[in-house]
């Protein structure tokens, strides 16, 4: 395992800015996942880190070993880095057999044959695929498949695994129980992991810090927690979750929002205009007639918990109410709406 230490790192693309100074501490055996919309430079920042990229400026060490600096004229290319990596697309070769696409790395390295199977047949046993040594690529499932790239990417024990979209092409049951596995091999190695993902469930689930990027720009650094309770703004709130945005007037500790008739607690750092962010799950349906009232548009049963629509002065607020109290009511039906929590943002 490895500290990533990465300094005010600059990626162009002619006049596009893919990444922006991007700096970031990442910490032995963390789990740290980059976040973003497509398109916002988190597949350049891997990259760059993996060596397939060169950046036009800033540093990046991997321990304590400088891997890329265009002031300083170092460069050290992939196989220098000692790194394993997983992409979206499962490329495993389908003309080999499981254990020659898992022995590749090692046999490249020129290692002895018993080493090669006994290391080998370890990275299988790892990723639950003991027993399908001899298979080819074609007679595994896509979850399988992936498993293949990810043993091959840590057959050589690398001190920094880096990972992008790895579950994209997989179904959603299969993606769930990957996380998991991914995080326990990731804890049982205590490897360094570097995930891309524009899936913030996953980044939720996996990481132990998330680093949101929006245009080439780091917006916030934080755990999973951090960014989805108190994202640093507007974009965050938007990106990372489900979010009500209303016109709102920031007050010292409140928030008045004009068109709920509502005047709210809030800590914020200005005053004057403003959006109020309030999550779907933020807010519950009562039958206090006191509480702000709405009129039910829509409501989607989920099972576990009742999606709503409710229109509020001409407004629709998004309502995610787990309780459910209230899911005798339907379209048309008048209703209270309890808020627990708000954010604010400057308009
Ligand atoms: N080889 C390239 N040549 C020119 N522009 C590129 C190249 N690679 C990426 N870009 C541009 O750089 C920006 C960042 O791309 P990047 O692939 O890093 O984004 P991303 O966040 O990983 O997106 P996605 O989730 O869609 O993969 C985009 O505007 C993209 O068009």
């Amino acid at each position: 395992m490895a500290e990533v230490k990465i300094e005010s790192v600059t990626k162009l693309f002619g006049e596009v800015k893919a990444v922006n100074a991007f700096s970031a501490l990442i910490r032995n055996g963390e789990f740290l996942s980059i976040l973003g919309p497509s398109g916002c430079g988190k597949t350049t920042m891997l990259r760059m880190i993996a060596g397939f990229e060169k950046a036009n400026s800033g540093e990046i060490y991997i321990g304590d070993h400088l891997v890329s600096s265009p002031e300083k004229k170092i460069f050290a290319p992939p196989e220098k880095r000692n790194i394993g990596m997983v992409f979206q697309s499962y490329a495993v070769w389908p003309h080999m057999s499981v254990f020659d696409n898992v022995a590749y790395p090692l046999k490249i390295k020129g290692i002895a044959k018993d080493i090669i199977r006994e290391k080998t047949l370890q990275a299988l046993d790892m990723v639950h695929l003991d027993g399908y040594a001899d298979r080819l690529p074609s007679q595994l499932s896509g979850g399988q498949q992936q498993r293949v790239a990810l043993a091959r990417a840590l057959v050589s024990e690398p001190q920094l695994l880096l990972l992008d979209e790895p579950l994209s092409n997989l179904d959603a049951k299969l993606r769930e129980s990957m996380r998991f596995e991914i995080k326990e091999l990731q804890k049982k190695l205590n490897v360094t992991v570097v995930y891309v993902t524009h899936d913030q469930a996953e980044a939720m689930a996996m990481s132990d810090r998330i680093v949101v990027m929006h245009q080439g720009v780091i917006q916030q650094i934080g755990s999973p927690l951090e960014v989805y309770e108190t994202p640093a703004n507007r974009v965050i709130a938007d990106f990372i979750g489900l979010v009500n945005f209303i016109d709102a007037e920031a007050r010292q500790d409140t928030v008045h929002i004009p068109s709920l008739g509502l005047t709210l607690p809030s800590q914020h750092d200005f005053s004057g205009k403003a959006v109020a962010a309030i999550r779907p799950e933020y807010i519950s349906l009562t039958q206090d007639e006191q509480a702000v009232q709405g009129t039910i548009v829509h409501k989607v049963y989920l099972g576990d918990a009742v999606d709503w629509r409710i229109d509020v002065n001409g407004a629709q607020i998004r309502v995610i109410d787990k309780a459910a109290a209230l899911s005798q009511y339907s379209s048309g039906d008048r209703v209270g709406l309890e808020f627990k929590k708000v954010m604010v943002f400057p308009e």
